[in-house]
């Protein structure tokens, strides 16, 4: 069977510190930096190719500057987006009452794109429990309520690191799939009418709205025309 190429746009968001990069560069590149912090700018960008089955997801990963004073070029990077892992460092409880921001920030914004939520730096917690300042069942109680995934994580001993990334991958995979199979649609609307009027367009990465009325194979679902894209 021939393999199947489909890519994801990923986006890591997170208060500053929190260890997006140190996770990005556990997954991509299977090491964990030790020295002096160095805070991201902007954002950067990696791309890293996965088996889910008999397909190969690339996974274009973002990883966004957690400081507040990013915060606007943040947006950005999410827009488009295909999964947010939205990461909380777990000896530090205002950096959930940041993830919770960035949730609200993707149901307002984003509504297609699939929130995974994960606690950073468990080998603290393993070493000393009373550093913990986030409750697992806490947070699992907000993912049940949102719909999100839940892991808990450590960049230092790659507890949980691939999982996200390949959960990340099969769930993009699985519903990729759905979608060329004619499976469940739901509509998608864009707010700018015109596919050249449309920012995400002129960038090369259309919105769902607009990448899918790009697809020939592709026909209006319902009788007010309003087109059609995968539910994940
Ligand atoms: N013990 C431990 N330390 C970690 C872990 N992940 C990250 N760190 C440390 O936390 C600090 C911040 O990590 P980064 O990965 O740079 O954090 P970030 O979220 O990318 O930060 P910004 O770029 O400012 O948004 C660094 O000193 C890391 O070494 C982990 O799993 N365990």
């Amino acid at each position: 069977m021939t393999a199947m190429r489909v890519d994801a746009k990923v986006v890591m968001l997170g208060k500053e510190s929190v260890g997006k990069t140190s996770l990005v560069e556990r997954y991509v590149h299977g090491r964990f930096l030790v020295g002096p912090y160095q805070n991201t700018i902007g954002a950067a960008f990696v791309a890293k190719a996965l088996n889910v089955g008999d397909k190969v997801v690339t996974l274009g990963i973002w990883d966004t500057a957690g400081s507040e004073r990013y915060e606007a070029m943040s947006r950005i990077y999410y827009r488009g987006a295909r999964a947010a892992i939205v990461c909380y460092d777990l000896t530090d409880s205002s950096s959930f009452g940041r993830a919770r921001f960035w949730v609200k920030e993707l149901q307002n914004c984003e509504e297609h794109c699939k929130i995974y939520l994960c606690g950073t730096k468990s080998d603290l917690i393993e070493a000393d429990r009373s550093v913990r300042q986030v409750d697992y069942h806490d947070v699992q109680d907000f993912a049940d309520e949102i719909g999100a995934q839940h892991f808990e994580t450590s960049s230092k001993t790659g507890k949980n690191v691939d999982e996200v990334f390949q959960k990340v991958a099969e769930d993009f995979s699985s519903c990729a799939l759905e979608f060329m199979q004619g499976g469940s649609f739901r509509p998608v609307h864009c707010r700018w009418n015109a596919p050249q009027h449309c920012p995400s367009q002129r960038r090369r990465s259309p919105c769902f709205s607009h990448a899918f009325r790009n697809r020939r194979s592709l026909r209006p679902l319902s009788a007010n025309g309003c087109w059609t894209s995968p539910i994940i």
